[in-house]
């Protein structure tokens, strides 16, 4: 059984039909990358998939249990198992890394206050951030804060983790060593992932599969050697980053040639 199955899957914000019908199912380990352009539906998707937004129709579920049948309650037990890094790691600005990545232990569970620091210590020794208990996330360069914003996802021990651009408006070499965090922590975890992202480099390198978001549906869900060689013209195009195709809906228009000189009689 599949840990996350997302079926028949749509939403719609009035005429804007952002999902369509999309089917994806993550197996237990597996870190499945979802790529696609802006304003494609990623953020949509993982927000159904927390429960955060209701689809018009299809369902999400968690190792067989339909996330939007859920009691309240169920849902808030249910969401203790997901690890959320969203996108700038949105940390609370007013604590230090500390409290920020021991919020979610000393609301959710009784641990006594030296379990939450020695819990506290671990994660940030699995995102490379020791000693940095005291900074507060103004003090933190934006890879730095993207790692506190991992510890905080991964201090309830979540089954799954789902991270929304972890690597957006980061340099390359911070973006490969945050790659190379997720892949970290698949390893030492065995978590189950979903990476939205739009930097090909660091999708390639953590996928087991890749899916390509366009137009409401799932194009191509596959290992990574096999969807770079896909010959689907739109995900081709997204490889190669090039303006030309059917790719966007309002395409730029064509570049012109460089205008001749007249030639003089
Ligand atoms: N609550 C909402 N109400 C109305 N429209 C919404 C809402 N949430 C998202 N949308 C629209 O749905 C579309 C998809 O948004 P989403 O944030 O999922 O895109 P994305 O693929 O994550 O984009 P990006 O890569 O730029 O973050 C956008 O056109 C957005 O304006």
């Amino acid at each position: 059984m599949p840990v996350i199955d997302v079926v028949n899957l749509s939403k719609s914000f009035g005429k804007l039909t952002v999902l369509s019908d999309v089917n994806l199912a993550v197996e237990e380990g597996e870190s499945l990358v979802i790529l696609g352009g802006s304003g494609t539906g990623k953020t949509v998707l993982l927000r159904c998939i927390m429960g955060l937004l209701r689809p018009d129709s299809g369902h999400v579920a968690m190792d067989g249990r339909v996330i939007q049948t859920m009691t309240r309650d169920q849902l808030f037990e249910a969401r203790k198992e997901i690890g959320m890094c969203f996108q700038m790691a949105a940390l609370f600005d007013s604590m230090t890394v500390e409290q920020n990545v021991g919020f979610a232990l000393k609301r959710h569970t009784s641990m006594t206050r030296a379990e939450i620091l020695d819990r506290v210590d671990e994660c940030l020794n699995l995102v490379g951030l020791k000693g940095t208990n005291r900074l507060r996330p103004s003090e933190l360069s934006g890879g730095m804060k993207r790692r506190v914003g991992f510890a905080r996802a991964i201090a309830l021990k979540p089954k799954i983790l789902l991270f929304d651009e972890p690597t957006t408006g980061l340099d390359p070499v911070m973006t490969d060593v945050i790659g190379r965090i997720i892949m970290d922590l698949k390893q030492e975890l065995g978590v189950t992932s979903i990476t939205i992202t739009h930097d090909l480099k660091s999708a390639f390198a953590i996928a087991d599969r890749i899916a390509l978001l366009f137009r409401g549906k799932c194009l191509a869900v596959q290992k990574p050697d096999d969807f770079r060689v896909n010959p689907h013209e739109v995900i081709q195009q997204f490889l190669r980053g090039d303006a030309d195709g059917p790719f966007l809906q309002d395409p730029p228009p064509p570049s012109k040639k460089p205008s001749q000189p007249e030639a003089r009689p």
